[in-house]
């Protein structure tokens, strides 16, 4: 499992992991692990030239002391000093490995630290032209855990200059909200982020997660100190334990029934894809009510579905265009949990307090509770949240980070998947995934949470770095799920 735990979390760990260690040993372990990342990166150290951007807080202090092993290492280490109060300890460490630093115009005729674009004196602008190699890595110690979001316009002058030059990000990239993973108005982008003792929020969850690049965790020993983590990503390990597997004594019933109301004449395809992904093998038997074009075409692709009858799940609403509210009130009547999808989310009030999953993307989810998608977007984790509870049921974001949200706030983050997975018909897989694990006796949580798992590693492993379609996925699931169950 990756935890994100929250900023206070991270702060109450620390104090307590500090009260047993010297002075300063913690920045020390967050700066060797991230010189060696840095390292690894560059693929060695001599020779290299790194550029430090250090802000006022202990976040510039990881990055100068990790320079200052890089220096002592042979690269050439330059640390831009971005604020007047750079952390003393790793100004010295810096400057006593032979690394520079440049540091604010304080001496500007207005007074001002950013009196220029830059805030640089006359003189250093003249070395800094004079420097013709350009970087190869920057590390963004502008500010870490103690950071609010958006960045400080002689940050953004910085990262301007460096445009171009790779980024490694120290614990979170600068300008980002740590808690939500909403972006402020500037925000670095990096290429890697080295993060220390725990994953944070703004690491797993989009927009944030996209500017961290690949993230790398180093171990500071915070671990044993920290709670549970209301933000976490299902890992492969994770989700072979919740697979359900038949009892030796298993028939068909005991292993659950899900039932599929998607499709109508109008979007048979939809029906098909859901009854595709029931058909995943998770749970004893799959049932399709709907059209009876719909039912031949089902019957025609899998002839192991029946029709109605009694089942343990429902997945309701894809394709189902008009008919949506009434097929969503029919499932409803039998009690059961149930993934309620596309049409049905229109009436999702309906559920309200039902063990369900509701399956919006980001319009759809816009669409329900009034907003825009872009606003959705922007703030994916605090929409989600909110609609799991309004709805007081589980709330699955679909996105490039899909998010399961439950009504009582903890959240978890699908890492699997591939973009190629944005193709027509995929949500549908889905739904069909999430009802034959809710059937198989997962609560909604789980179930959404696992189902999405394996919806996205499904999706992975047919693309195999090419296209796909729906039905791939779909195909690729049975296989998925046996490699899991035998690694
Ligand atoms: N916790 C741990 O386990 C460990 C933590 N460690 C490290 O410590 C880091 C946290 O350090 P920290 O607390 O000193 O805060 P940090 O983020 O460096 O800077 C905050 C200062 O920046 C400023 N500022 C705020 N927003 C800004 C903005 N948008 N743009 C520009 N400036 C902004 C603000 O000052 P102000 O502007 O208000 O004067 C504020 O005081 C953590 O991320 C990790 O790297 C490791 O060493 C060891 C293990
Ligand atoms: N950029 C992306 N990277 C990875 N997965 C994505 C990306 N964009 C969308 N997805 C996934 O693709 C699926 C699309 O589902 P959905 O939007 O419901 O499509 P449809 O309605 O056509 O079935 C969802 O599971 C979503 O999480
Ligand atoms: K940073």
């Amino acid at each position: 499992m990756i935890r994100a735990h929250t900023v206070e979390q991270v702060r109450e760990g620390e104090a307590a992991l500090m009260a047993t260690l010297p002075g300063g040993a913690l920045m020390q372990r967050a700066a060797y692990g991230l010189a060696h990342a840095v390292v690894d990166y560059l693929g060695g150290a001599y020779g290299r030239r790194v550029c430090l951007l250090v802000g006022s807080g202990d976040n510039g202090g990881d990055a100068l002391y990790a320079g200052a092993v890089l220096a002592r290492r042979g690269a050439y280490v330059e640390a831009w000093l971005l604020s007047e109060n750079a952390h003393p300890g790793g100004l010295a460490a810096l400057r006593q490995a032979g690394g520079r630093t440049r540091g604010l115009d304080t001496s500007s005729p207005s007074g001002s630290a950013y009196s220029t674009s830059l805030g640089w004196s006359s003189r250093e602008r003249a070395q800094r032209a004079t420097v013709s190699r350009p970087f190869d890595v920057v590390l963004d110690g502008i500010v870490g855990i103690g950071g609010r979001a958006g960045l400080k316009p002689e940050a953004v002058a910085a990262l301007d200059a460096l445009a171009g030059v790779p980024v490694v990000a120290v614990d979170v990239p600068s300008g980002v909200d740590v808690d939500t993973g909403e972006l402020g108005d500037s925000s670095v982008s990096a290429d890697v982020t080295v993060t220390f003792g725990t994953h944070k929020a703004a690491l797993l969850v989009d927009p944030a997660a996209q500017a961290a690049g690949a993230v790398h965790l180093v171990d500071i020993g915070l671990d044993p100190h920290l709670p549970a983590a209301p933000v976490e990503a299902l890992q492969a390990d994770d989700v072979a334990v919740l697979l359900p597997t038949p009892d030796p004594d298993a028939h068909k019933y005991t292993r659950g029934v899900v039932g599929v109301r998607a499709g109508s004449a109008t979007y048979p395809g939809a029906g098909l894809l859901s009854v595709a992904g029931a058909s995943c093998g998770l749970a004893g038997m799959v049932r399709y009510v709907g059209d009876r074009e719909v039912l031949d075409l089902v019957r025609a692709a899998h002839p192991e579905v029946v029709g109605g009858g009694r089942v343990q799940a429902w997945v309701v609403g894809s394709g189902s265009a008009d008919g949506a509210r009434g097929t969503l009130e029919e499932a409803l009547a039998d009690d059961v949990p149930l993934v309620v999808d596309a049409d049905a989310l229109a009436h999702a009030d309906l559920a309200r307090g039902c063990p369900a999953v509701l399956t919006p993307h980001a319009g759809e989810l816009a669409a329900m509770v009034g907003a825009d998608r872009a606003e959705v977007e922007a703030r994916p984790l605090a929409h989600a949240r909110a609609a799991a509870a309004t709805y007081d049921a589980v709330v699955l974001l679909k996105g490039r980070r899909t998010l399961v949200a439950a009504p009582d706030g903890r959240v978890r983050v699908t890492m699997s998947g591939t973009p190629w997975l944005a193709t027509a018909g995929a949500g549908d897989v889905l739904g069909g995934v999430v009802g034959a694990l809710l059937a198989s006796g997962l609560t909604p949580y789980d179930a959404a949470s696992a189902g999405s798992w394996l919806h996205g590693a499904a999706a992975t492993l047919a693309s195999r770095g090419g296209p796909v379609v729906a039905g791939d996925v779909a195909h690729a699931l049975p296989g998925l799920i046996s490699a899991l169950l035998h690694p």
